[in-house]
């Protein structure tokens, strides 16, 4: 059953609002949690989708995890090396980073894993994890072009490697890593460019040891020595930078709007869509800075404000990449033009990203440009004429996106099923409609 929805002009946004806990914080403390020796508790666990199905793999890997009354969560981790075959296949719903971490994490067990997926998770690449893993000892047999379904056989010999990243990604570096946690010596990945450091942060704070080297050519290794006890921890996890952005967003381009959005997780490698936002000229005050649970967070102040186009370099994408189709949105509203470069890794996400999004300014009379990796987005200053059908292809980002577009379009804009941003963003239509918008069944 598909779930269309509807989002017609808001009135001025404004509140104070908390948007739900992190996705990739929430999927690291359950797997680290179920690696620990002993009791770990977890606030602010994001209870989307695609977060609740780590959870369920993680129960059915051995370890106990449950959620108490008070909404937090425990769990009783079964040590480095001791997770356990499951009985049946794990299905990771619609998560990437569910599925490759997990990976990782079982190639260094003696055991073997089968994982599925939706038709979304089907679709993506896996040889980018699989290909490192192997060369740890690991078998996988994957369908046609390294998708899922897939076996992953995992080693009782594995061997530490030493491997530098072809793409930009940390699902992959967290998969090396985690793998190398059961695997004798140090295991090293070294990045061109700097993707979000979850996994090194949490990891140290369990008790591994992670070095990491800045080298000479800007790259930098970052190393993991294999054994380690990792006890249990208190994990807080801060709101979702990358949820944020959508109320962040609406606020800015719906005339009049004034917002705060609490506890956003800051961590600077996920802050990429901020800075262009503060280039494109938007208010946004940083307030109350302070650390929650080893990250950085601060409250949001965002007033409606006049954007304008920018060149947004290709070196930020890391630190923005799933931020893309809401700063397209952003720009469809900016006067004059924003490119936005280096967008490759778009084209592999829950759905091809980079054509969604072009498909879906067209249809709600944007002009847009492609030129190989870039995006050209030209803003006229005045709101786009909105009236579009958007196709969400199980999507998250795609639907919250164009429902904020349709917050100050000049005619509503419908998705076609809004039924994926259940996956990050649980409850989003009655936290954006509690702020003023008009989100609807249709
Ligand atoms: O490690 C993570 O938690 C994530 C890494 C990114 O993916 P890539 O590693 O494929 O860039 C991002 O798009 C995804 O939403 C979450
Ligand atoms: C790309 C995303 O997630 P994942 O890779 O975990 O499916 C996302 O949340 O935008």
């Amino acid at each position: 059953m598909s779930k269309p929805l509807k989002s017609s002009q808001a009135m001025p946004l404004s509140g104070g609002v908390r948007v739900p806990g992190d996705k990739s914080i929430s999927h690291r403390a359950l797997m680290f949690g179920a690696l620990a020796v002993g009791e770990s508790r977890i606030e602010g666990l994001l209870e989307g989708d695609d977060v609740l199905r780590t959870a369920a793999a993680m129960r059915a890997l051995g370890a106990e995890v449950e959620r108490l009354e008070d909404g937090s969560w425990r769990l009783w981790g079964r040590g480095v090396g001791g997770l356990q075959e499951p009985a049946d296949v794990l299905d990771l719903g619609n998560s990437g980073t569910g599925a490759r971490l997990m990976m990782g994490l079982v190639a260094t067990h003696p055991f073997t894993t089968i994982f599925t997926g939706d038709a979304s998770l089907r679709s993506r690449p896996m040889k980018r994890v699989s290909e490192p893993l192997s060369r740890m000892g690991a078998r996988f047999f994957t369908r046609e072009g390294g998708r899922l379904p897939a076996a992953v056989v995992g080693t009782d010999n594995p061997l530490p490697i030493v491997y530098e990243l072809p793409v930009a990604s940390a699902q992959v570096k967290s998969a090396i890593l985690l793998a190398g946690l059961n695997t004798p010596g140090i295991t090293t990945v070294i990045e061109k460019e700097a993707t979000r450091d979850h996994t090194e942060l949490m990891l140290r704070n369990f008790g591994a040891t992670v070095d990491v080297e800045y080298l000479e050519d800007g790259r930098h290794a970052i190393s993991v020595t294999g054994f380690p006890e990792l006890t249990g921890r208190h994990v807080v996890v801060p709101a979702d930078p990358s949820s944020a952005a959508f109320p962040a967003v609406a606020a800015l381009i719906v005339p009049g709007s004034e917002i705060t959005l609490r506890g956003v997780g800051m961590n600077p490698l996920r802050t990429g869509l901020y800075t262009t936002l503060q280039e494109m000229g938007a208010d946004i005050c940083f307030q109350d800075a302070r650390e929650e649970g080893g990250e950085p967070v601060a409250d949001l102040l965002i007033r409606a404000s006049r954007l304008r186009g920018v060149e947004v370099p290709a070196e930020r994408a890391p630190s923005m990449i799933d931020e893309y189709p809401i700063l397209a949105v952003a720009a469809a509203f900016a006067t004059g033009t924003t490119r936005m470069n280096g967008l490759s890794e778009l084209r592999v996400k829950e759905s091809d990203r980079f054509a969604a999004v072009m498909r879906g300014l067209v249809a709600c009379g944007v002009k847009v440009e492609e030129e190989g990796d870039t995006m050209v987005v030209h803003g006229t200053g005045a709101p786009p004429p909105g009236g579009g059908t958007v196709a969400v292809n199980l999507d998250h980002r795609i639907a919250m996106s164009f429902l904020v577009l349709g917050m100050a379009s000049g005619q509503p804009v419908t998705v076609d099923d809004a039924e994926a941003i259940e996956t990050s963003f649980p409850g989003f239509e009655t936290l954006m409609n509690g702020l003023g918008a008009k989100i609807e069944t249709v």
